[in-house]
């Protein structure tokens, strides 16, 4: 395997190594490489990682790229809000959108659908899939806790759960509450994503989630953020666009329209940054067992 030109890359600290795979030829490792790419003492590290590889979907509209998600365990995610961000960033970049530069539109394909982009300087905004699978009330009981989540898909499976304060919020043990809903049986076989969120004293929402496919709370979650914003709407009437705040710093904003029967027109507004560049040897590739045709 020649050396992989990589990017590591976060939203809001919602962390990446995205990989210019457009030829395509990762696809079969990308579970192998998400586990080693993405380890913290061993690897870059990352939360996840995002292959950039050339759209071959037959018929429809066409897409710039097809940006393809795996989790840091190896679990593919349908979808990545902050990675979808971050993917359209490092495509401007790589010329994938040639002669629009930053400020104009670009479209990437994604396991939930076609995910449009708007790359600024400094931020990115997505129109997302449209929302599916809302349930207005799960009612569960963790830990002796009485929890009323609000779940919908937002490209990938998400639960919200609003806490009486930020503080209450802040208390939280996210990793064993957010993992006992991430594997109870209410969302088996595909498990889902859990989000806590406390409406602050200026209508922002302060927000923490744990992440199915990385099994621990990351510092953000673009999809969780939208997840958010909706459930405020039908649950408090919050009106768009809706502030999230995330643990890792930066603001996200999502915009979106609601009807009795669901929510179209979703987008989510954030940072973007660009950590570090470079070259993966193909030594440590091999060492891993990590060859394929060059
Ligand atoms: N961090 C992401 C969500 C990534 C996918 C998720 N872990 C899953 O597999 O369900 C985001 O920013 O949306």
């Amino acid at each position: 395997m020649r050396p992989l030109r990589f990017a590591r890359m976060h939203g809001c600290g919602n962390d990446f190594v995205v990989v210019d795979d457009r030829d395509g030829r990762l696809h079969t490792h990308r579970g192998d490489l998400a586990l080693a790419l993405c380890d913290r003492h061993k690897g870059l590290g990352g939360d996840g990682l995002i292959l950039i590889q050339p759209d071959e979907s037959q018929g429809g509209p066409a897409a710039d790229f097809r940006m393809t998600y795996v989790n840091r365990t190896g679990a593919d995610g349908e979808m990545c809000g902050n990675g979808a961000r971050c993917a359209a960033r490092r495509a401007v970049d790589l010329g994938l959108a040639p002669g629009r530069g930053h400020g104009t539109e670009l479209c990437m394909a994604t396991l939930a659908g076609l995910v449009r982009a708007i790359v600024d300087d400094s931020e990115v905004t997505l129109a997302m899939t449209i929302p599916s699978d809302e349930r207005s009330s799960v009612p569960l009981t963790i830990a002796g806790r009485k929890l009323d989540l609000f779940a919908i898909d937002t490209g990938v499976p998400h639960v919200v759960a609003f806490l009486e304060s930020p503080e209450a919020l802040e208390r939280l043990d996210v990793e064993g509450v957010g993992r006992a809903i991430r594997h109870h049986e209410a969302f088996a076989p595909k498990g889902v994503n859990a989000n806590f969120a406390a409406r602050r004293p200026d209508g922002s929402y302060r927000m923490r989630t744990y992440e199915r496919g990385v099994e621990l709370e990351t510092l953000a979650c673009g999809t969780g953020s939208a997840a958010v914003a909706l459930a405020a709407h039908r649950r408090f009437g919050a009106a768009a666009p809706v502030s999230i705040l995330p643990t890792g710093g930066g603001l996200l904003t999502i915009g979106f329209q609601a009807s009795d029967g669901g929510f179209r027109e979703v987008t989510l507004k954030g940072p973007t940054e660009t950590i570090a560049e470079g070259e993966i040897p193909a030594d440590w590739l091999a060492a891993r067992g990590l060859t394929a045709p060059a």
